[in-house]
Order: C-alpha cells, then structure tokens, then sequence
C-alpha cells in the first residue's frame, strides 16, 4: 500500500551543483536546497543538513557513516544517491534508523566502459608518456626502437566483477582482439558467456595469475576491500596491467605502488584512489601509470540522466512507493 503521509513538496538538500535542468526541475517540484558552492560538505555542513531535510542527496564525495546518520532527525526518510556506487554511505546505520537509500545505477554503464577501454588502450600503447614527451619539446622524431609498448590484441583480460560496466567492457575489449575471463560473485548465463566467449574463473587467484590486462568492476564492499591484495599483486605476470574505474579501496594502493616501482607488474590505469581526492605522491612520480581524477562517468549525458534518475526516485518515494532504484542492505 502506498503511504500517503509522505510530504508532497519535500525539503531536499542536495549537497553539489548538478547539470541546469535537473536544478531547475528539483526546485520546480521540490523544497530543495541546492549547493551554491559545488564542493563536498563538511562533516558539521553533513550532520546540520541530514537534521533539517527529508530527503538527502549527497555524492560519492560525501562520507555518510554512522555518526552523519545518527545527526539526521526523524524527518529524514530518503538519502537518494546521485550516483551508481554507495560505499560511502552506511547502509546498515541508515536501515536501523529507517531510512531508504537509493541511487543512480545503469546511466553510467557504456561512459564508465569507455573510459575503462580508453586505459585498456592508453596504458600499454604508452599513450600518456606520449603527450607528455610531446609537451616537453623534447621529441626527436620517429625511431624503430624507443617509445615500444605492447600490443593489446590477443592478450588476455581478467575481468573482477561482471555487472552492467563489466559486461559492457567485454563487449568492447571483444572487438578489439582480447580473450575475455572473468570472475563474479554469480556465473553469468551461458548464452552471454558463448557471445562474449568468456571463460568463468571462480578464483579471482587464478584470474590475477593468468591475465594479461586485469580490470575491476565490483562494487567496494566489506568483502572486496583490498581484494586486490599485494599478495594477488605479487602472483601477476611481470607483463601484467591493472586498470581500475571501480573503487580505489578495492585496491592495496601501497602494495600496487610498490609492485609499479620495482617493475614487478608492468603498469596501471587508475580512475580511482584509496584517499580521494588524495592522490599518492608516489603515483605521480611513476611513468608506467595513467592517472584520471574519477572522470568514468564525466559526460554530459551520464550525469543529466543520474539527475533525472534521483528526481525520479524521490517522487516515487513522496507518492508513498518504493523508490525505483532503493539499495538494500547486502545489495551487491
Ligand atoms: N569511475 C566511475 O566514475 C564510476 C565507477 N563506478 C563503480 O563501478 C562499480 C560497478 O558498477 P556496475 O557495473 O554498475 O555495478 P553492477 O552491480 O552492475 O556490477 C557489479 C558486479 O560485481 C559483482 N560482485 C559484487 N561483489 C563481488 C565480489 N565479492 N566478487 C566478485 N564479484 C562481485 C556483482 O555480482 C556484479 O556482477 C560501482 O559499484 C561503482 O563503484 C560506477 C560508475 C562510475
Ligand atoms: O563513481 C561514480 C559512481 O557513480 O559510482
């Protein structure tokens, strides 16, 4: 039964700026409350704001732990996500208090998988050391011998976590001549494992082991914390990349650092850090990585729809229904 109490016109406070229209719609239909200054909230900004709202939409540059979620009041019934990933919001705190969580899943999926095959591409093609030696003017010209790379076709890609960006990078890698592996929590279908010509693994051990271009697209939870351990780190072909546009958590950033330094894996394409907007000064000093500041789903198109996607999810909620897109406790 839909619960008709749910306020018509609720307060929303939205803590970053959103693309033009999704404002102007949230104001039109809600009490919102939109950030003037686009930057993430502070902890004493997240508590004062989760106590004076009904509806919170925060980003993935906003910490909701227990103690943000024991700061909101009664009135608070929705934290709706702008965004596909909610590691930074304690779920289990927020259920206990009776408050629904949702997000933006699905819009993101084909800009994430580009930017993933754009370091497929970019890392072992020494794209990046490219522009740079280009920049510096000290270019040479062309010569048989420096600048060499490796060739991404008919190499093989571990791909960790075969959702909707896992599934889409397949695709994408597939035509570019890789052999696609895997590992997840579920196999997928046969039917789609016979198009893609994937191969299931179910130790990640084994995936890390064999892989020539390992990429990850599972969510960050307790479970994949650190997944990708220095140990795993240590058991990669000295030939071997890791491309991350998922969590920079699932990673042993310092043990992936080391294993750079020292050449034990070849290099890295990193979307995503452990401290963000931190970024460890020891990456930048490394040539055999490409760096983005979390740009996987940073389009236009991505970032309207997510705006649609959290309206819509709100005004589900206040006509007394589920939101579409609720996350639930155990969700990945
Ligand atoms: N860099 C960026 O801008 C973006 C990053 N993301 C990140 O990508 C993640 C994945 O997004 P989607 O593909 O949409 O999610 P999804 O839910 O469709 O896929 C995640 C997959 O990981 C699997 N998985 C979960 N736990 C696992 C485990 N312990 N071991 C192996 N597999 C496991 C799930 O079974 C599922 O198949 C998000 O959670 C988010 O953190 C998402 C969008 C943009
Ligand atoms: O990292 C971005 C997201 O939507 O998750």
């Amino acid at each position: 039964m839909p619960d008709s109490t749910r306020p018509k016109r609720p307060r929303v406070i939205v803590t970053r700026q959103l693309m033009p229209h999704v404002e102007a719609r949230m104001a039109e239909l809600f009490d919102a409350r939109l950030s003037a200054r686009d930057r993430a909230f502070t902890r004493e900004e997240l508590k004062a704001a989760v106590a004076d709202c009904d509806v919170f939409v925060p980003t993935v540059t906003d910490e909701i732990d227990a103690e943000v979620i024991a700061a909101a009041s009664e009135r608070l019934k929705l934290i709706a996500n702008f965004g596909a990933g909610v590691d930074h919001i304690d779920l289990a705190a927020a259920r206990a208090k009776g408050i629904m969580v949702s997000n933006t899943p699905g819009v993101f999926t084909e800009d994430t998988a580009d930017m993933t095959m754009a370091l497929i591409l970019s890392v072992p093609r020494r794209l990046a050391e490219g522009e740079k030696l280009m920049r510096s003017g000290k270019w040479e010209g062309w010569a048989p011998s420096t600048m060499l790379g490796h060739r991404v076709g008919g190499k093989l890609l571990g791909i960790i976590g075969m959702g909707r960006i896992g599934l889409s990078v397949a695709r994408r890698a597939r035509a570019f001549g890789l052999s696609i592996h895997y590992h997840n929590r579920k196999r997928l279908p046969e039917a789609i494992e016979e198009e893609l010509g994937a191969s299931y693994h179910a130790s990640v051990d084994t995936l890390l082991r064999i892989s020539d271009v390992v990429t990850i697209h599972c969510p960050h939870t307790s479970e994949t914390h650190e997944m990708v351990s220095a140990a795993r780190i240590g058991a990669m072909k000295p030939t071997a990349y890791l491309i991350n546009t998922a969590r920079g958590e699932i990673v042993d950033e310092k043990a992936l650092i080391a294993a750079l330094q020292t050449g034990r894996i070849a290099g890295a394409g990193l979307d995503v850090y452990t401290h963000e907007p931190a970024v460890d000064p020891a990456l930048l000093a490394l040539d055999n990585v490409v760096l983005l500041p979390h740009l996987g789903s940073a389009t236009i198109e991505g970032r309207e729809a997510s705006g649609e996607k959290v309206i819509a999810n709100i005004r589900a909620w206040c006509d007394g229904h589920r939101p579409p897109d609720q996350v639930l406790e155990g969700w990945a």
